[in-house]
């Protein structure tokens, strides 16, 4: 299980890093081997921040992240375990270089003594547990693959580490059509039967409501809710869940921005990192937490 226990990011920012801006704070949920956990909110809540301190590449300002109770180190045998794929698959391949030369440096580092035969066994085994046929994929270049293809052949090259346990999926399907979106999700679907654990951070409350057991919403670096996806969003207790359940767009109805919010049953929630827990695996915090925290 990997733990977040009120992780915090703060980046040095203005002339001379005069000044900071705290992009995640004091963030605390888990993600269990055979579930899927979304992480939604907005443009600029600290999603990917939180992705990339996850993967270590960014360091963490303060709090702790644990896996099975270890504290993580970002070194070969924890890639081994926890692995992330993105949002561009076409930025992760090396244009002048055939697509499958991913699954090559696997192997040099991984697994240098496994035999060429029984590697391209493996490599195609994985290939085809993405939904994608080798003989169709394998030695060909990025440009003549689609996004949606290259995007599974990087989940494949997660799959080829004996013993993957977490997988950071970062708005991975973004920029795929509707078709292959969810035909991606159903992927991440059957990564969960296999006992992987699964971070999907998104900003489309539609898909990330699809398979995820739990969902954390994230607002301003802040948690605002979390629990199980049928709690927080059956019964949404912090305004701006509402709000985002309520902005899907609808042909003639006219957008409204979140109303501000006078008071709040839950004053005190979340000002210290904490949250109110509403009902069992449900977690609020106040909808004006600044306030709480005398800012
Ligand atoms: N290297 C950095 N230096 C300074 N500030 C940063 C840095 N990276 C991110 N931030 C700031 O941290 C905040 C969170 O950014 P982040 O990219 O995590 O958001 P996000 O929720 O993933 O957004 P999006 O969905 O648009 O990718 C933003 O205010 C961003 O400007």
């Amino acid at each position: 299980m990997l733990t977040l226990d009120r992780v915090t990011k703060t980046f040095r920012t203005g002339t001379f890093s005069g000044s900071t801006t705290t992009a995640v704070d004091r963030v605390s949920f888990s993600v269990d081997r055979g579930e899927v956990v979304t992480l939604l909110g907005e443009s600029g809540s600290g999603k990917s921040t939180l992705g990339r301190m996850i993967l270590g590449l960014t360091s963490v300002s303060g709090g702790s992240l644990t896996l099975n109770g270890e504290p993580v180190r970002p070194a070969k045998e924890y890639y081994r375990r926890v692995q992330g794929v993105f949002q561009d698959p076409f930025s992760c391949f090396n244009p002048v270089f055939k697509a499958d030369r991913i699954f090559a440096l696997v192997k040099d580092a991984y697994h240098p003594r496994v035999s060429a035969a029984d590697w391209r066994a493996r490599v195609e085994g994985a290939v085809r547990d993405v939904r994608l046929d080798p003989a169709q994929v394998l030695g060909k270049y990025p440009h003549q693959l689609s996004g949606g293809q290259l995007q599974r052949l990087l989940i494949a090259r997660a799959l080829l580490l004996d013993g993957l346990e977490i997988l950071v999926a970062d708005e991975i399907t973004s920029m795929l059509d509707a078709s292959t979106r969810i035909d991606v999700l159903n992927l991440l679907g059957d990564l969960r039967e296999r006992g992987l654990g699964v971070l999907y951070i998104t900003h489309d409350l539609s898909l990330g409501t699809y398979l995820a057991e739990s969902t954390v919403v994230l607002r301003n670096g802040r948690i605002a809710e979390r629990g199980a996806t049928g709690k927080v969003f059956g019964n949404p207790l912090h305004p701006y869940t509402r709000h985002l359940l309520a902005a899907v767009p609808r042909l003639g109805v006219d957008w409204v921005d979140a109303e501000p919010v006078e008071s709040c049953v839950f004053h005190g929630a979340g000002a210290d990192g904490d949250l109110y827990e509403a009902e069992p695996d449900h977690f609020v915090a106040c909808a004006r937490l600044p306030e709480c925290e005398g800012r």
